[in-house]
């Protein structure tokens, strides 16, 4: 099985293309990684280095692998960040001569707040739109999925009607919703149709980490690539990512907070191989 994924690269640390292509290799996938960021490690560590790839780069090394008779299972579209990039990625999808399993996940914020240009926000709306059909499975988080739909969510309703417009909006097939807040609790929903969707409850780890949406994506594509079923390959994966983030915070000691919970900048990855696999 191949698969390839656009998203970030840092040296160090475990978000992005670093958090997609180990726990990918453990489930039997060869994983080809186009690298939309080139840098020393995640913004999260106050400091870093490093840049954002060229659109052009990102357009040519796919011609490169075009050229030697690559063909994927399924793509990924991650971490892009820049409007040229994502425009490239936009291109890519819409001149594939077959169909691969696309997972998209819309990255522009989370908690009211975004954290890319928002230019990036008509472009998603484009490849979403799209009449070809581009994304089988999209995984905004909330304030995600409120920006695409320019809606609220506070409640069971406002959610089911969040869910509708998208679908009245957009050409996708299969949506997560990977955090909805209700009553307190959080959530992961997925969605089959505008009536069809089902509530994952996520037991929260009590620590705020960086690569979990990353790591919850791979590993949701492999699933659901295998499965074929949204609804055992989500709360497979809730399960997954849950013990990782448990293992992760035993092993990790930390002197950063964010509210009153420890920050932890980077996943146990290889210390989690047994669960992953
Ligand atoms: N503290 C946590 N405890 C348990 N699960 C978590 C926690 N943080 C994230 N997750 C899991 O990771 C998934 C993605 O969450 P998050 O990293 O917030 O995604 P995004 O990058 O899309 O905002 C959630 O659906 C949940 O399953
Ligand atoms: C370069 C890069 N890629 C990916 C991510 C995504 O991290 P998360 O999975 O926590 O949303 C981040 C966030 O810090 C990042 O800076």
């Amino acid at each position: 099985m191949n698969i390839l994924s656009f998203s970030s690269h840092v040296v160090h640390g475990t978000v992005g293309n670093r958090a997609i292509q180990f726990p990918l290799n453990l489930r039997g996938w060869n994983v080809d990684c186009i690298n939309t960021t080139n840098l020393s490690n995640h913004p999260g560590f106050k400091t870093f280095k490093g840049s954002k790839t060229d659109s052009s780069t990102i357009s040519q090394v796919y011609q490169g692998l075009v050229e030697i008779g690559l063909k994927y299972d399924a793509v990924i579209v991650g971490y892009v960040a820049s409007v040229a990039n994502l425009q490239s990625i936009y291109e890519i999808l819409r001149n594939l001569k077959y169909k691969p399993l696309v997972v998209l996940d819309p990255i522009l914020g989370d908690n009211d707040q975004l954290y890319v240009d928002k230019a990036l926000i008509p472009v998603y709306k484009q490849i979403l739109q799209d009449p070809l059909n581009l994304v089988t499975l999209t995984t905004p988080n909330q304030f995600e999925i409120e920006t695409l739909t320019d809606s609220k969510i506070s409640d069971q309703n406002s959610l089911d009607a969040t869910i509708a417009k998208f679908y009245k909006l957009y050409n996708v097939k299969y949506v997560v919703i990977t955090s909805v807040k209700l009553n307190d609790e959080m959530y992961c929903v997925g969605c089959l149709d505008k009536e069809h969707t089902f509530s994952v409850k996520v037991d929260q780890v009590p620590a705020v980490f960086s690569g979990s949406g990353d790591l919850f994506l791979g590993l949701l594509t492999d699933s659901f690539h295998k499965t074929g079923d949204l609804e055992k390959s989500l709360k497979n994966t809730v399960q997954v990512v849950q013990k990782v983030l448990s293992r992760t915070l035993e092993l990790s000691t930390t002197d950063r907070t964010i509210g009153d919970l420890p920050y932890i900048p980077s996943l146990k990855l290889v210390e989690s191989k047994d669960i992953i696999e």
